[in-house]
């Protein structure tokens, strides 16, 4: 079969692409320092700026392009957010290879399902990756600041394409779909460099700002977290996934690097508010934005109080839509705060809510499932017509426009104004004994117990009809763990009595999934209920 030798395509410099959205910005201030983190010495911080950025994403390119690759090929890149990792990303980014980020963490019969379904060109770890069992259809390489160091070349193929488009795949993020197989969320350029441009405009960064990214880099918070600081002409600090796991180190760092911004789900703070608050307040951090899960109140008040001209927003979205809001938590928090806001969707997007059957849902405090339109929308699940077909649906309110929407799966309700509060996933709504129960309701209840520093509560299939409301409690640092009838006494005086949890822990901790989450399946399995 004849490869051809032509060069590869790149993207022109007039077309919209992520890689020009990402260092337009930085291009007139080579000097500045783009990514910051750990040396490799493991002691103090190396910086790259932005020139060097763009040198090494000019090797990588280079050498990606010698590969014989063609624009549509998939990349797989197993490393943690590093100035590599972010250049081989832009790399891909200007030859047209969608890149498929996973973490080092990943278990390695995960990675073979993600190869499985993504049938990459190549698989990419670092120098140091310890990796090994690629399949032998998938070429192999390793990469460093100096460049690619080939283990399996990629198998040849034809170079059929000859332009690097805007609705390209410019990544492909696989979250554990429900059904067990990894599910390939595909994201174009343009959805990318539309939501991009966007977030610039609502002007949370300035070119001076730090943020410090603590999201895994196959999570897309850290793609968004990139995103927004290169966007800005700010720098990215690459957050050590084992500096997360000690507050007084993850502090120590963020100091160390002079971060100014930290993003990252609710729960990384856990650690740091029970064990390390005056180290907290010290930082004097200028923002906090918090995305994926409700930040429980309790928290939320307490991090306000240690870190009062914090600017703390509520990060609102899915994969499929990158982030859809973000929306300022009220300083400090009114004491009747029932729950957050998720507001209304960035400039040019709009969430709005229909119910089961496709009606609009418009009367304030009425529940319906949040619909989303704009440019920012995935192009759909990767090699899963059906999933796709469910999730991409023609616009409620205007079917014959051929408008395509995003069905988020989450149910909200509209405020006075038309801001959104979130209540639950759709799929997690849930029924006892025929009432619909509020999870978040019973955590707050919880929460709201002297010393209770976080709660989950959740329910699981029954041994008879009636599925079981159980809940999780985590208590302050040195407070006595209070007995099971009380904690259950203090939530039947204020819940109806099909939301008073059946079955109660207090743990010591929350488990989290590799994206940082509450870990919801490793909790349902320390319940004693048959499930
Ligand atoms: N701020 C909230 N309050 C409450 N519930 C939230 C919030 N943000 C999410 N969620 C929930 O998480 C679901 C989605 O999960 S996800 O697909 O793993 N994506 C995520 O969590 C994060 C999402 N990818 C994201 C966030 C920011 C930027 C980018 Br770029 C991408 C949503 O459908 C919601 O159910």
């Amino acid at each position: 079969m004849s490869v051809n030798k032509k060069r590869p395509a790149r993207v022109r410099n007039t077309v919209d692409n992520l890689y020009r959205h990402l260092m337009e910005a930085g291009a007139a201030t080579p000097g500045k320092p783009a990514v910051i983190e750990l040396a490799d010495s493991g002691d103090g911080v190396a910086t790259t700026s932005y020139g060097q950025l763009r040198e090494r994403v000019e090797t990588y390119a280079d050498e990606l392009g010698d590969l014989g690759l063609d624009v549509g090929d998939r990349v797989v890149l197993e490393s943690d957010t590093s100035a590599s990792a972010i250049a081989l990303y832009l790399a891909c980014c200007l030859l047209g290879l969608p890149f498929v980020p996973v973490s080092p963490e990943t278990p390695t019969k995960r990675l073979l399902s993600i190869i499985d379904s993504a049938r990459p060109a190549l698989y990419l770890q670092t120098v140091h990756g310890v990796r090994d069992g690629i399949p032998p259809e998938v070429g192999t390489a390793r990469f460093g600041p100096d460049g690619l160091t080939v283990g399996r070349a990629p198998q040849p193929r034809i170079r059929h394409r000859r332009e690097v488009v805007p609705t390209d795949p410019a990544y492909i993020i696989f979250t554990s779909g429900t059904t067990g197989r990894p599910k390939g969320v595909v994201m174009s350029h343009r959805a990318n460099t539309a939501f991009f441009r966007a977030v610039r405009g609502l002007g949370l960064l300035t070119p001076d700002d730090r943020v410090a990214t603590t999201s895994p880099l196959q999570f897309d918070f850290s793609l968004l977290d990139i995103g927004m600081a290169l966007g800005a002409g700010a720098t990215v600090v690459a957050v050590p996934r084992d500096r997360l796991r000690w507050p007084r180190r993850f502090l120590g760092f963020l100091r160390d690097a002079g971060a100014t911004h930290v993003h990252g789900v609710p729960s990384i703070w856990r650690p740091v508010l029970r064990t390390e608050p005056d180290a907290l307040a010290e930082l004097r951090l200028r923002g906090v934005l918090f995305c994926g899960e409700e930040f429980p109140l309790g928290e939320l008040r307490r991090f306000q109080e240690l870190s009062p001209s914090t600017r703390i927003i509520n990060c609102y979205g899915a994969t499929e839509s990158m982030a859809c809001s973000f929306t300022d938590v009220p300083a400090p928090l009114p004491e009747d705060l029932e729950r957050l806001s998720i507001g209304f969707a960035h400039p040019g997007a709009e969430m709005m809510l229909a119910d089961e059957r496709g009606r609009p849902v418009t009367r304030p405090g009425d529940v319906g499932e949040i619909y989303l339109r704009g440019p920012s929308l995935f192009s759909g699940y990767w090699n899963d017509p059906e999933a796709t077909r469910a999730a991409l649906v023609p616009d409620p309110l205007n079917p014959a426009s051929g408008q395509i929407v995003f069905r988020t799966g989450d149910l909200a309700h509209q405020g006075p104004d038309g801001e959104m509060y979130f209540r639950s996933r759709a799929d997690s709504q849930v029924q006892i004994r025929g009432n619909r129960v509020e999870l978040a309701e019973v955590q707050r209840r919880l929460m709201d117990f002297p010393g209770v520093a976080a709660a989950v509560a959740m329910v699981v299939p029954g041994s008879g009809s009636d599925p079981v409301l159980c809940a999780f409690a985590v208590m302050e640092r040195g407070v006595p763990e209070p007995g099971r009838r009380e904690l259950r006494a203090h939530c039947a005086e204020a819940l109806p009595d099909y939301m008073v949890p059946q079955e109660l822990h207090v743990l010591e901790e929350l488990p989290v999934t590799e994206n940082g989450k509450v870990d919801r399946a490793v909790l349902a399995a320390r319940l004693t209920t048959p499930t």
